[in-house]
């Protein structure tokens, strides 16, 4: 079975207000997945069912592997240190501690900080060193790098990278389109409590947009063109600029940025 969680006809509404509408979805084993929409879009409402800390009103959701869970906040006691949240935890789920997977996290660093005296960076590994106790299978973070600096999201981005190495599972919900692109096999949209849209980044730039764009740099200037056929543009647009003897000094070739195609398939209206 290499199938971690399958999610069928999810449905969930506060008071009159449905936020779930009957999702439909997989994930497999050992892939990183990313749940995308705009705020309010029913992220985390939609991780919380699936980790069984919310109710849902219909659907089935088959969860295949042990869970770890980093919520998108949490809080501890101010002036815990983080090795003892770790030992509580530990307990609390009567496992062993992993000290190579706590100083791959840079646990060591901080172990002196009280909880009140971490940084954002901080909290969020140790947050997600507690996730990671009772070694589970399939791991949870909610907007894991929101608030960090460029350093500390790389950081993060390689603590998941070996996570993934290790054959885990990863389910993230995010914002950041750079990092669902480096990081994720697959992304699923949500828009107006359905999935707009389940699959991997460039599936995603292939159903929105079938277009090249073509930046020229020559030296009169820069100029950029939109076309289906690449091959004959280029082959048009040098002929052209040849015959009128004006030097090309660059030439990128892009389908537009992944934000774009997100922006452009979350903010659809509902059809
Ligand atoms: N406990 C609650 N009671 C009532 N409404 C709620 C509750 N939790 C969430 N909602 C509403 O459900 C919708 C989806 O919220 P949710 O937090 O799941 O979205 P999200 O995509 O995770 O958003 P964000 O990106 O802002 O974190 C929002 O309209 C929110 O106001």
């Amino acid at each position: 079975m290499n199938r971690a969680i399958k999610v069928c006809g999810l449905k969930k509404s506060y008071g009159g207000h449905t936020v779930l509408n009957g999702l439909d979805f997989q994930i497999e084993k050992g892939e990183i997945f990313a749940l995308l929409g705009v705020n309010g879009a029913g992220k985390t409402t939609s991780l919380e069912c699936i980790e069984g800390l919310r109710k849902y009103d219909g659907g089935t959701i088959i969860v295949n592997g042990k869970m770890g869970i980093q919520l998108q906040s949490s809080s501890l006691p101010a002036h815990i240190k983080p090795m003892e949240a770790v030992k509580l935890f530990a307990k609390w789920n009567r496992e062993k501690i992993d000290y190579t997977m706590l100083d791959a996290l840079g646990m060591k660093e901080i172990k002196k900080k009280q909880y009140i005296q971490l940084s954002t960076g901080q909290k969020r590994r140790l947050h997600l060193a507690l996730a990671l106790i009772g070694n589970p299978d399939i791991i949870f973070l909610d907007e894991p790098t929101a608030g960090l600096d460029v350093e500390g999201r790389l950081s993060l981005h390689e603590q998941i990278q070996k996570l993934k190495s290790r054959g885990k599972t990863i389910v993230l919900a995010s914002h950041d389109m750079a990092e669902v692109e480096t990081l994720c096999d697959r992304i699923a949209i949500l828009n107006h409590g359905n999935i707009v849209f389940c699959g991997t980044a460039s599936e995603l730039t292939d159903k929105v947009r079938k277009k090249y764009f073509i930046h020229i740099k020559t030296q009169q200037g820069d100029s950029t063109f939109e076309t289906d056929n690449i091959e004959d543009t280029l082959i048009t647009l040098l002929g052209e600029l040849k015959q009128k003897e004006i030097s090309v000094l660059d030439i990128k070739v892009d389908r537009g940025t992944l934000e774009q195609h997100f922006m452009e398939i979350a903010r659809r209206k509902a059809e």
